[in-house]
């Protein structure tokens, strides 16, 4: 098959992408067909993000998302998936009662989804987590600074590691991974200069949302990215496209026509 020639991304690929000073494309999928759009104008990295509670489910937290609905959106996103490496958060309450439970659920997703990697939120008490992992051979990828699954220890969605203190933790978390396994770092809304620090600090690839540009690589939500949903403008977000307007502006003419007689025509019917 001629198709089957592309080159698949791993995650030493990525590595070698951060030595090189190559930068990262990452964006969220939960579904076949968007995920296939993405890998087809290639995207690095796909991530079956928690945040499908929000962009696909309505909730207003990633917290209620199960494991199993996960893992739908997850093997969904692999069939589609040719050259992109696709990695899936573990979801809140799948992780956090002791590395047991923290294996049992990556070797689900990794058993069920054919997934290449699993993402969790934290540092220092996720560590013994992250290790048992790694040590099933599954790779793990770390998530820092703002970790939504935390929102109500927080309250806001503000910016995390402003003070000195907690910027310090951050730092020091940041390490734990990478010497606990982990094989790349997100970052996700802390200040530029302390992600480039991180960057700098560590060896693996560190990919920022809210992160400033010096990171290895840059991820969004897709649905943000592309203009879906027109009330979340938040700073870090750049909207490549407006289709919120293009799909409304597109559905209201199919439903004029509709009410007009206007479709189906005469050449659209048998
Ligand atoms: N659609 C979507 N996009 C995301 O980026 C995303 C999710 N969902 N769900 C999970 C988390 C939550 N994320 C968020 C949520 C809010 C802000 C945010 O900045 N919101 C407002 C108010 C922040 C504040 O309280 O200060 C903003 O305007 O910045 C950023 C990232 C990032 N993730
Ligand atoms: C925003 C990214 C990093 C994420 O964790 C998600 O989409 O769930
Ligand atoms: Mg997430």
């Amino acid at each position: 098959m001629i198709a089957d020639t592309v080159k698949k991304i791993t995650t030493h690929t990525l590595r070698q992408m951060k030595a090189a000073g190559e930068k990262i494309s990452m964006l969220t999928a939960y579904d076949y067909t968007m995920a296939r759009l993405l890998d087809e104008a290639g995207v690095d990295v796909l991530l079956v993000g928690d945040s499908a509670a929000n962009v696909m489910a309505g909730y207003e937290t990633t917290l209620p998302i199960t494991l199993d609905q996960m893992i739908y959106h997850a093997a969904s996103v692999v069939r589609a998936a040719k050259r992109s490496l696709v990695v899936v958060d573990l979801p809140f309450g799948s992780y956090q009662e002791d590395a047991r439970q923290a294996l049992h659920s990556a070797v689900r997703i990794m058993k069920e989804t054919g997934a290449h990697g699993v993402k969790l939120e934290g540092g220092e008490p996720v560590i013994e987590a992250v290790s048992r992992i790694v040590s099933a051979g599954i790779p793990v990828m770390g998530h820092l600074g703002l970790t939504p699954q935390s929102i109500n220890q927080f309250g806001t969605y503000a910016v995390r590691a402003v003070e000195e203190k907690e910027a310090e933790r951050l730092l020091q978390d940041a390490r734990l991974l990478e010497q606990a396994g982990c094989f790349a770092l997100v970052l996700e809304k802390i200040p530029a200069a302390l992600a480039g620090q991180v960057t700098t600090a560590l060896h693996i690839p560190v990919i920022g949302i809210g992160a400033g540009r010096d990171v290895d690589g840059q991820v969004l939500v897709v649905h943000d990215m592309l203009g879906m949903n027109q009330a979340f403008k938040p700073r870090f977000l750049r909207q490549y496209a407006n289709l919120q307007q293009i799909i409304q502006d597109a559905v209201r003419h199919y439903v004029t026509d509709v009410k007009e007689r206007k479709f189906p025509g005469e050449h659209e019917q048998y």
